[in-house]
């Protein structure tokens, strides 16, 4: 790498970074380091450790160089600006005004949660935040600064209305991989782009899904709640679980976190058989030692745990209905770890309570939450969970920043990592 010629006629350095908090760009500009930004390089923690362990920035340096062995593109050059120290000439990134961030519009982001609060602060370091209460309240102002919308969670959606106010909008960042809530064709036509974060949450929703199989399988809830109570006619022989190692796991769509859970069933010594409607996935199949079923029938016929794990679009919508429920064994369990109405779920209350499937376990339903008097609320064989794939302080932290990358992406006319495209 080229080094710049900064500071006191000294040779100083050029180092890469993606992110960068204004007080590190400070440190590093006071050490005579001229700054760039570029794609993947030197994220802003790893800055942060070099500067405690380096005051005078060489290991900057000597990181940017290993980055560079390891082929990193340094593309966007972060804007240096001459200035006068000591009367000579060093090179000073620009930091940049709050005011001339980019504008993002932050929908959602309730409560005082510490993990929210630090996102926000995240959010911060690379845009303006307009909340939605000061968008509405200075709509004229607001609208021509915002460039791009984070939504948090699912709701509100976007409608016609709120894309015609931002005249200036570029990307709606979801966080989240699920993108169903969003007429991905309408704001198509208003040239803006839609990304999501398949990788931030794939861990974390496949764990959930894990947790659900076993949970069910061997009666937690019901442990839970007989501990509680403390009741002391029960003995663990009358409710009796089943065991997850080695049974029969039918995984229904095998993206991202189809493939996560596998890994982990794998670990249980599961037989894994799975189906996905457009694509079979040889390499996943050889690494877990998947088998794939061209017919859905076939896997659900097998499986003693069916796990759905499809997006949900139109064809996947009420994907199992009666006559799958009724392809399944009378001792099957049915996890959705996907979206509520990729069941039918009248047809699901009918199934469990004629025991025609032995129980199912929800971390998603249709709607969210379900009215209280609900029939599947009703039941003793089910486990309900609110949405809770992606509640961990690890994956709302990457989806963050996953979000955050793609928005850049987006803004700076970059290859945009996660982009979401209509149908
Ligand atoms: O879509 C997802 O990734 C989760 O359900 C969070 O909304």
């Amino acid at each position: 790498m080229q080094a710049a010629a900064v500071g006191r006629g000294v040779p100083g350095r050029l180092c890469a970074v993606r992110s960068c908090a204004q007080a590190e760009l400070r440190q590093l500009s006071d050490l005579g380091t001229s700054v760039t930004m570029c794609d993947r390089g030197v994220c802003v923690t790893e800055i942060r450790k070099l500067l405690a362990v380096d005051s005078s920035g060489s290991a900057i340096t000597s990181h940017v160089h290993h980055c560079q062995k390891r082929n990193v593109d340094y593309t966007q050059s972060y804007k240096t600006g001459p200035s006068s120290a000591g009367g000579q000439t060093r090179n000073v990134p620009k930091i940049m005004a709050e005011q001339e961030l980019p504008g993002v519009l932050i929908l959602d982001i309730g409560g005082t949660h510490g993990v929210l609060e630090n996102l926000v602060a995240f959010l911060k370091k690379h845009f303006r935040l307009i909340t939605m209460k000061e968008f509405l309240e200075n709509k004229k102002e607001m609208s021509k600064k915002i460039q791009s919308v984070f939504m948090f969670e699912c709701r509100p959606t976007i409608d016609r209305e709120l894309l015609e106010s931002l005249p200036n909008l570029k990307v709606i960042a979801n966080s989240g991989v699920g993108v169903d809530h969003l007429d991905l064709k309408m704001i198509s036509n208003f040239g803006v782009k839609v990304t999501n974060t398949p990788h931030a949450v794939a861990d974390s929703t496949a764990d959930i899904g894990m947790a659900l199989m076993l949970a069910s399988a061997r009666r937690l809830v019901e442990g839970c709640q007989i501990s509680i109570s403390r009741d002391t006619k029960y003995f663990a022989v009358d409710w009796l679980g089943v065991e997850v190692t080695r049974a029969t796991l039918g995984i229904i769509g095998m993206g991202n976190i189809g493939y996560k859970v596998a890994q982990r069933a794998k670990a249980f010594e599961m037989k894994i058989l799975y189906h996905n409607r457009n694509q079979r996935k040889k390499e996943e199949e050889q690494a877990v030692g998947a088998h794939y079923c061209e017919k859905i029938e076939d896997l659900l016929q097998q499986s003693d745990f069916v796990m759905l794990v499809v997006n949900l679009t139109p064809e996947t919508c009420k994907l199992i209905g009666k006559r799958e429920l009724g392809l399944m064994k009378p001792t099957a369990t049915l996890i959705n770890i996907s979206r509520g109405a990729v069941i039918d779920q009248d047809a699901l209350v009918e199934a469990l309570q004629k025991k025609v499937i032995m129980a199912a376990a929800l971390d998603v339903t249709y709607p969210e939450p379900l009215p209280r008097d609900h029939p599947l609320l009703k039941l003793d064989n089910i486990i309900i969970t609110p949405h809770i794939g992606t509640a961990t302080v690890q994956a709302i932290r990457m989806m963050a920043e996953e979000a955050i990358t793609n928005m850049l992406a987006v803004l700076n006319g970059q290859p945009i990592p996660s982009e979401v495209f209509p149908r």
